[in-house]
């Protein structure tokens, strides 16, 4: 949101919004070190969380995947999340560790169904007093090894999937017509509390009856958004409050933000009822030397030597375990067709397949290897990398501001790498930073995350919609 704070004489400026992530399947979160507790425990997420709220974040949000970790020939990612539990569950629990923060569970549109997930959602608000908040996903079916490292991927969901797996469209036409159903569910109730009949038929759902959980306090729940595509920029438009992007740069998510607001006219809808955050990873140091150092650091321990010859096996599609990390890239061409890696049943890595584009990202990878002379491994650390922002506290505070001010972004989703403690760092030394400028707020000014966002509450409807 847009909303401008006037203090201490400054010009009314633009706030920066700021949220959390914590990765649920995974490539990048380092949860080694004698402070982590692994993906399971739940005082690591208390902890972030506590973190997240005395930086007077938004929102904390929990990543999920319908696949099981990323796995290849046979060998779990060295940093995946094994054995994780299930965000909505855990928010409910951190909904009584803290007061304010909104707390954000990423479900699946394509694998879940609306009375079910309106329900516990509609809990979550209730048992938060209002800071629930639906990341929508509807998981990529290819995943994409020079872009992000967490993509999420179809040939992981066979746990869950019913039938064949549904191409790109019908995913969103599903998640739009998902959230339009969970609406309709969380409006049902009069203003007098009590509940009224509901009753939708559409393409995907046909459901009626009476939803059994009263009004919620934020009336619905907050709704984010993050694909990417035409579909997933026009379905945010369409429904979501918040869009989470990983366009890392100003350059870029200045594009997708005009792009995206842009669209919002048609849907009757102004620029600023939608929040756009591109996720951020930070790095920081005394100085720019020192954060360097330790961005170096971090990329190390990321890509250890089997992690390098596994992302090379997914650009290669071939089996290169002969290959030393530490040596040059293969002289081999990538195995031309979408055929993966022999090994596991059909062959491909369940969370992680083979990148889109095998022969240009292989050429791009050879031309930068030959270029700055980088083994194997250091050519993984170099592409696949993403640390957003690395510098000092005051260097950080002022670029992010200058995204914010130049409507590159409303706000942040803050990636930690380590973890736990990948957050402290940025709430104790950027934070104060940022409300030295009158960027950020010193206090949260309402309970619920709509309040944070600056969004009203949904007026209630009938229970009836549109297909
Ligand atoms: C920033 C970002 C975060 C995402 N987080 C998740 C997630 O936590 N779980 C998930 O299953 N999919 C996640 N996705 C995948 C999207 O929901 C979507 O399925 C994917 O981006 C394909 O849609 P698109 O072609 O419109 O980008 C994420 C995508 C992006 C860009």
């Amino acid at each position: 949101m847009t909303t401008r704070q006037s203090g201490g004489g400054r010009p009314p400026r633009k706030q920066v919004r700021l949220a959390a992530r914590l990765p649920g399947v995974d490539g990048t979160t380092l949860r080694s070190g004698p402070r982590s507790r692994g993906p399971i425990d739940f005082r690591s997420f208390e902890q972030f969380a506590r973190t997240a709220e005395r930086g007077l974040f938004d929102f904390l949000l929990l990543a999920e995947g319908p696949e099981g970790p990323g796995e290849h020939r046979g060998r779990t990612d060295d940093l995946d999340a094994v054995g994780r539990p299930e965000p909505i569950t855990v928010l409910n629990a951190l909904a009584a560790v803290t007061d304010r923060l909104g707390l954000a569970a990423a479900v699946d549109a394509t694998f879940n169904e609306p009375y079910e997930l309106a329900r516990r959602l509609a809990s979550l608000d209730h048992l938060s007093a209002g800071r629930a908040a639906w990341h929508v996903v509807t998981t990529s079916d290819t995943s994409d090894t020079s872009g992000p490292s967490d993509t999420f991927d179809a040939p992981g969901a066979e746990n869950v999937r019913r039938g064949g797996f549904p191409d790109h469209a019908d995913r969103y036409s599903r998640a739009a017509e998902f959230v339009r159903t969970a609406r309709a569910l969380w409006d049902s109730w009069a203003p007098d509390a009590t509940p009224r009949r509901f009753e939708h038929r559409g393409r995907h759902f046909t459901i009626e009856g009476e939803f059994t959980v009263p009004r919620c306090p934020q009336g619905r729940p907050v709704v984010i958004q993050a694909g990417d595509s035409d579909e997933g920029r026009e379905f945010a438009a369409a429904v979501a409050d918040v869009v989470f992007t990983w366009h890392g740069t100003p350059e870029a998510s200045s594009l997708l933000y005009a792009d995206v607001k842009a669209r919002l006219a048609a849907h009757g809808r102004a620029p600023d009822e939608l929040t756009i955050m591109p996720g951020i990873t930070v790095v920081l140091g005394d100085t720019d030397a020192e954060a360097q150092e330790r961005a170096a650091a971090l990329r190390g321990q990321q890509i250890s030597p089997r992690t390098a010859i596994l992302a090379l096996e997914r650009v290669w599609g071939r089996d290169l375990s002969a290959y030393d990390p530490d040596g040059p890239l293969p002289g081999i061409d990538p195995a031309p067709e979408r055929v993966l890696v022999q090994g596991q049943g059909q062959g491909q890595g369940r969370g992680r397949g083979r990148v889109r584009d095998p022969l240009a990202v292989a050429a791009e990878w050879r031309a930068l290897s030959e270029a700055k002379g980088l083994s194997i491994r250091e050519t993984v650390i170099e592409t696949t990398g993403r640390q957003t922002l690395v510098g000092t506290p005051s260097g950080i505070a002022a670029a992010l501001d200058v995204w914010v001010q130049t409507d590159a972004a409303d706000g942040f989703v803050l990636v930690p790498h380590p973890d736990p403690g990948g957050l402290d760092d940025f709430v104790d030394q950027v934070v104060p930073l940022l409300q030295e400028r009158g960027a950020f707020r010193t206090e949260y000014a309402g309970a619920t995350l709509r309040s944070h966002l600056g969004l009203p509450e949904p007026v209630g409807r009938s229970g009836k919609v549109d297909p």
